[in-house]
């Protein structure tokens, strides 16, 4: 065919125009799929030359687009069950295998293996990148600790890390915060009288004002009676983290359609930040190091996160992506922690009994920091809660270079693999907390005794990630929830479901109950 090619590109006279331009593109087609031949050739005598096996494929109806597995997945996650379609797949085809969605070749895991090696020692060659990247992108910009990767994140991880490491148990946690926002939430619980309400909205609430307070020293209030710029600010925020991460989903070229209602939600979120910046940095020019009361900031007398950061002369943009991605990282995760907390909870009276048991041994109504840690059935409920429901319940990162992972190849799916440059891996925490394996035949059960054994999950048991992108909020995330909970079971003394059905998961950047969490509660 080249031959023919060269004699007629010699002379096109004689030539219809349609006949050239087809053999034109038969011949390039052609090329390409002896380049690609040649290319999985090589590719394949690479992956043996380092002992590696391919993983098992997903038996796909469609080998080409794999549009079967995704249009299933498309209504599985309108359905509210796309993870347990995910625990299905894992389940049919093993622990490591490749997917197609529209012609993309995903590698689906949960081999914790895999996913060390991702997260820990290799994790320059698996930067964050897809769905995830183009979701928070236009939020928060290339810079931020949640966008990137590489130095650029190194950068930003040193610099917001300090501020994680206030409080005395250098977790950053600010319980005088927490006890203003919990008692405001206990308020509104007791205002509902034995009657049914959502807890999951009133944590979403009492979560983005701690989250507010914490990091601007200026909260939100939501809980009581939001000013009409905050209330506009959080609208815009809950209105970008949505309609991106739906963005995002479309891909690529896509999720970067022009969307002006986006855009100017992301401007007026960006603004309000931006503000704080501004002023906290003119309040630090004016008044040296101490700022003490800045803009009326009701986080008491002490420096809030913002000040902390800008003493790092850091241009404002780059404050305000910085400041963004703890509030998109920090508050949905946390709330949907704690609504898992109290779903399970009310569907459980005997362990509702027991950790009341626990709450009740302190002698005052407060608990130090201390205190909370030591609660050991609390802490269980937490871990237990956690573990059946995360609030990042799927990762992914994209390989930037051909390499190797430790496991999933051959029958047995024990040998390496090769995967390809630019490849996607995705991995469930959902399914992985729920290998029988580790945690029994009971895995899939609310059962917070099984961390008093000698289960040990390390790698298996990862709701806040691991290695060097661990959650920085983790300590700041597990103080909270213990406040809340603790006095929670101060006050009341029963929290009963109020809605029935299978256990649904809304899967966007984080999970959440689609239809809310109702429950009531009865006084002591
Ligand atoms: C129960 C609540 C939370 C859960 C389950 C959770 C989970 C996670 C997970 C899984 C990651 C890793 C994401 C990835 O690498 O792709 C992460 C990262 C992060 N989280 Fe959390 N998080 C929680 C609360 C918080 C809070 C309260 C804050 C801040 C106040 C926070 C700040 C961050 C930050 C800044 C990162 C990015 C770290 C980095 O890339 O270096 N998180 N979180």
């Amino acid at each position: 065919l080249l031959n023919v090619h060269a004699r007629l590109s010699a002379d096109t006279t004689h030539v219809p125009l349609f006949s050239y331009l087809l053999l034109s593109a038969l011949t390039i087609l052609l090329a390409k799929l002896n380049l690609s031949l040649i290319n999985t050739y090589l590719f394949s005598l690479r992956a043996r030359k380092l002992g590696c096996s391919p993983p098992p494929a997903y038996p796909h109806k469609d080998p080409l687009l794999g549009l079967d597995a995704f249009t299933e997945a498309l209504h599985a996650l309108k359905s509210h069950t796309l993870l347990d379609l995910y625990l299905r797949r894992f389940q049919q085809c093993g622990p490591t295998y490749y997917s197609l969605a529209l012609g993309t070749s995903t590698l689906m895991t949960q081999d914790v293996d895999n996913i060390k090696t991702i997260l820990g020692p290799r994790m320059d060659d698996w930067p964050i990148d897809g769905p995830r990247l183009f979701a928070a992108l236009p939020v928060l910009g290339p810079n931020s600790i949640f966008t990137s990767n590489g130095e650029t994140w190194r950068v930003a991880r040193a610099m917001l890390r300090p501020s994680f490491s206030r409080g005395a148990g250098g977790d950053g946690a600010d319980l005088a915060c927490f006890r203003k926002h919990v008692d405001r939430l206990l308020t509104a619980i007791r205002a509902t009288d034995g009657a049914a309400f959502d807890i999951q909205a009133a944590l979403l609430d009492m979560t983005m004002d701690v989250s507010t307070d914490f990091l601007l020293g200026r909260s939100t209030d939501l809980q009581l009676t939001p000013s009409p710029e905050a209330r506009q600010f959080v609208a815009d925020f809950e209105y970008a983290s949505r309609e991106s991460a739906w963005m995002a989903r479309l891909g690529p070229v896509l999720c970067n359609l022009p969307h002006p209602r986006l855009r100017r939600a992301v401007e007026r979120v960006r603004g309000y930040i931006r503000r704080y910046v501004a002023r906290a940095r003119e309040a630090a020019a004016q008044e040296g190091e101490s700022k003490v009361g800045m803009m009326g900031g009701d986080a008491g007398k002490k420096e809030n996160f913002l000040d902390e950061l800008i003493r790092d002369e850091a241009p404002e943009d780059y404050v305000t992506d910085q400041v963004l991605s703890i509030l998109l990282a920090g508050r949905d995760t946390t709330a949907s922690a704690m609504s898992a907390v109290f779903y399970f909870l009310a569907r459980a009276p005997e362990v509702v009994e027991k950790l009341r048991r626990e709450v009740r041994e302190v002698q005052e109504d407060e608990a130090s920091r201390e205190q909370l840690k030591q609660m050991k059935y609390l802490n269980n409920v937490i871990r237990e809660a956690l573990r059946l429901f995360s609030p990042v319940p799927t990762n992914s990162r994209t390989s930037k270079r051909e390499t190797v992972l430790p496991r999933g190849g051959g029958p047995d799916g024990r040998q390496p693999i090769l995967v390809p440059k630019g490849t996607p891996v995705r991995w469930s925490t959902h399914a992985m907390h729920r290998d029988k394996a580790i945690y029994g035949p009971d895995a899939d059960e609310f059962r917070p005794e099984r961390w008093e054994g000698d289960l040990r999950a390390g790698w298996e048991y990862i709701p806040f990630s691991g290695g060097p992108r661990i959650c920085l909020g983790q300590q700041f995330a597990l103080i909270q929830i213990a406040y809340t909970v603790f006095k929670f079971f101060r006050e009341f003394r029963d929290i009963e479901a109020r809605d029935s059905g299978p256990l649904l998961v809304r899967t966007n950047l984080t999970a959440s109950f689609p239809n809310g969490c109702l429950v009531s509660v009865r006084h002591e």
